[in-house]
């Protein structure tokens, strides 16, 4: 067991939203907390993509958010990456010489419906026919036109208290028009100190959760072992295993970022993994699903390989190959 030396400062480097800093200064305490002398520095970066107000795609696709940090780790100029698990692209392995080495207990994994400030609408149903919600994610544009067709959905971009903004008419929209409400992660409200905003929490069944959802992984360089020797004693063994099944899944589907896939995988009260991918397309008109339980404790890769076959065989690559990208 390597120590990290005393005089040494611990850099962090995070993007720079609200969001991710709240999340950096979490991993901040939990480390200073592990060893008190311990000097931790957070280093603020506002990516190219945080930047950028037009299409995502065409600057090189939503894995930008976290590439520019991964560059800065590689370089040495920060020693620990913190980053939301479902920004990090599941169709390529992690950067050269960097490693996941902890992940912090999930938190909640679900998305959660929102409204203006001021409605007094409090669940989907509400809607009237063809109103406008606004999310990004492709997996949830799909998932919300299985339960309501007749809805129209556009886009939100930037951090999620800008995106809240947008949605209670402080900020100019996306697209110039209102959206009637909003779909958000139930982890990010609680980061940022806005669950009070959240109204209908969809249960999984509703909205199946992204791969990686609600666990953040922290990454170091793989030949760093003071560092990664401290930042594993925050991991979370539970949490590493449903998200290695959950991403083993991604991986096999090889998807790309404009692909509604979902993966979520739990542990029983047996001890048993149990994992659910769905694949579905843009509009939500055709949908795979597999759910399986590692019955004989094979493990999480296997599992996800499982699942993936599953999909495979029922049609996914077919889906995803239609969607344009
Ligand atoms: N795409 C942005 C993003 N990346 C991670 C989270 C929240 C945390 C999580 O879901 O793990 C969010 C905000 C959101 O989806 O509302």
């Amino acid at each position: 067991m390597s120590t990290f030396p005393n005089g040494r400062t611990l850099r962090i480097g995070t993007r720079s939203s609200p969001m991710a800093l709240a999340q950096a200064n979490t991993v901040a305490d939990l480390l200073r907390k592990e060893r008190p002398e311990l000097r931790v520095e957070l280093m603020p970066v506002t990516t190219q993509a945080d930047l950028w107000q037009g299409d995502l795609q065409q600057l090189g696709g939503k894995g930008l958010f976290v590439k520019q940090i991964d560059a800065m780790l590689q370089r040495g100029e920060a020693d620990v990456a913190v980053h939301c698990v479902k920004d990090v692209p599941g169709d390529t392995p992690l950067p050269e010489g960097l490693v996941f080495a902890a992940f912090l207990p999930r938190d909640d994994v679900r998305d959660v419906l929102l409204f203006p400030e001021g409605s007094e609408r409090r669940t989907l149903g509400d809607l009237p026919p063809g109103a406008i919600v606004a999310t990004s994610s492709v997996r949830r544009a799909a998932q919300l036109k299985r339960l309501r067709p007749d809805l129209t959905i556009t886009r939100a971009r930037g951090a999620v208290g800008t995106r809240i903004e947008k949605l209670d008419g402080r900020r100019e929209p996306d697209g110039g028009t209102a959206p009637d409400a909003m779909v958000l992660a139930t982890s990010g409200l609680e980061r940022l100190g806005l669950t009070h905003r959240g109204r209908q929490v969809f249960t999984v069944d509703e909205v199946l959760p992204a791969v990686g959802s609600g666990a953040l992984g922290l990454e170091c360089r793989h030949d760093d072992g003071p560092v990664a020797d401290l930042l594993a004693r925050l991991n979370h063994e539970p949490t590493m295993t449903e998200v290695s099944a959950e991403r083993e899944m991604l991986h096999g589907l090889r998807g790309h970022c404009n692909s509604p896939i979902a993966g979520h995988c739990t542990t029983d009260p047996d001890g048993r993994l149990s994992l659910r991918g769905m694949v579905f397309s843009p509009d939500g008109s055709a949908v795979v699903r597999a759910h399986l339980r590692d019955e004989s404790g094979d493990g999480p890769a296997d599992l996800g390989a499982r699942v993936c076959a599953e999909l495979l065989r029922q049609g996914a690559r077919d889906i995803i190959e239609d969607i344009p990208h």
